[in-house]
């Protein structure tokens, strides 16, 4: 008999002292990303119908409308974009957790809430917190006055204000305020990532960029508001394979990390239950004894005719097994949409005169920045 995703039992994330995701529990709470147990099987399984199918379809209006700011963002000379202060936030508090991960003596709390770097990550969690107490609190007093959602699409936050178990106990304030810190932490960093990635490969690789712009041209020919429908997406098959391939050789989430709950022995070495154990997607993915050539980026490799070739744990920017990422369609319909809108309209060339470097924190991240040219295509 088949098990859904939560009925397994997945290794618990390591948040003893010493683990990684025990800093980011004072921001993202038991949200599904840290928590374990019995707790992120409930969480999973009234989580799940967010991502069904018929939820994530009228989402399509939004990555099109995201997408046309962007590009209007772009066609102002000197426009000077400054970000979100939610977004600055969360930067800055996902770059204070690797720090304070890769220096032990920043661990115990007492030490770590003294320095101002601990003072700097709890006023920026008091800020996120009071963010999404507030979009919560808006969208439930506009529940509260429809009585029942009315809306002909009910979207992620819908779900979790009116989600219900099996003895009809929904979830807590602080257990929704968890996941709608989670939900915007994991998919806005991430994708933002994949995407900035996938665009410096293309940049690197104008023959690609060329493919991906003529399917892109074909599919876009009668439309002249550019607009991408639902059923479009399957039809960007080349650049999917450029998408996939991106995040082969630069995955958005570099590593995870489990805890072992029972002994496991590996290459005759046996490790005792509770061992914290890093799985290295990067490695994985640049590994010659699982990918030929790891370091060439070759779309190719996701073809119909080369897919099946791959194994079913070879390629895992998504993670894998039962706390795999809920959010990888999400995830890729927005990736899929942002680079069809943009690769229609412009073409991009690395900036010679840029070195672009890789930091491994709780995303991949280019510390200087990557840049390229960006140039109108004439159609
Ligand atoms: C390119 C984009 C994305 C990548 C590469 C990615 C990758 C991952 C990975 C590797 C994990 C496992 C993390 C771990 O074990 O510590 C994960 C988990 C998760 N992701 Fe994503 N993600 C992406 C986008 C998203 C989006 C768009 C959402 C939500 C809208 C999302 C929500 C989550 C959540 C809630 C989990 C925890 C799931 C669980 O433990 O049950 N992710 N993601």
């Amino acid at each position: 008999m088949a098990l859904a995703l939560w009925e397994c039992r997945p290794e618990p994330k390591n948040r003893g002292f010493g683990g990684g995701y025990r800093h980011a529990l004072p921001w993202l709470g038991e949200g599904l990303l840290i928590a374990g147990g019995q707790r992120w099987a409930r969480s999973r399984r009234l989580l799940t119908p967010a991502f069904h199918f018929d939820i994530l379809h009228p989402y399509i209006n939004i990555y099109n409308d995201s997408a046309e700011l962007m590009l209007f963002l772009h066609t102002g000379y000197n426009t000077e974009i400054k970000r979100h202060p939610y977004v600055e936030a969360v930067t800055e508090l996902s770059k204070i957790i690797d720090i304070r991960t890769r220096n032990v003596l920043l661990h115990p709390n007492f030490v770590f809430y003294l320095t101002s770097m601990g003072k700097t990550f709890k006023k920026h969690c008091d800020y996120v917190h009071s963010v999404a107490k507030e979009v919560i609190d808006r969208r439930k007093n506009k529940l509260k006055e429809a009585k029942s959602p009315t809306k002909k699409y009910l979207d992620f936050l819908d779900i979790l204000l009116t989600a219900r178990d099996e003895n009809g106990v929904g979830l807590t304030d602080l257990e929704i305020r968890n996941e709608v810190d989670t939900f915007l932490f994991e998919g806005h960093d991430t994708t933002a990532s994949g995407i900035s990635w996938i665009l410096y490969a293309l940049a690197s690789h104008p023959e690609f960029q060329r493919k991906c712009q003529e399917e892109i041209d074909a599919i876009l020919e009668d439309k002249a508001d550019e607009k991408i429908e639902w059923e479009d997406l399957p039809k960007f098959e080349y650049l999917t394979q450029c998408i996939k391939e991106g995040m082969r050789i630069n995955p958005p989430v570099p590593a995870v990390a489990r805890a072992l709950s029972k002994k496991m022995t590996i290459d005759g070495i046996t490790y005792l239950p509770g061992t914290m154990v890093a799985l290295n997607m990067y490695l994985l993915h640049h590994n010659p004894t699982v990918w030929k050539n790891p370091e060439i980026y070759d779309p190719e490799r996701f073809s119909k005719e080369n897919i099946d070739k791959i194994g079913p744990f070879d390629f895992c920017p998504f993670a894998a097994g039962p706390r795999n990422c809920i959010g990888q369609n999400f995830a890729m319909n927005e990736e899929k949409v942002l680079l069809a809108r943009f690769l229609h309209r412009y073409t991009i060339e690395l900036d010679p005169t840029h070195v672009t470097e890789k930091a491994f924190a709780l995303v991949l991240r280019a510390p200087n920045g990557i840049k390229v040219i960006v140039k109108k295509r004439k159609q």
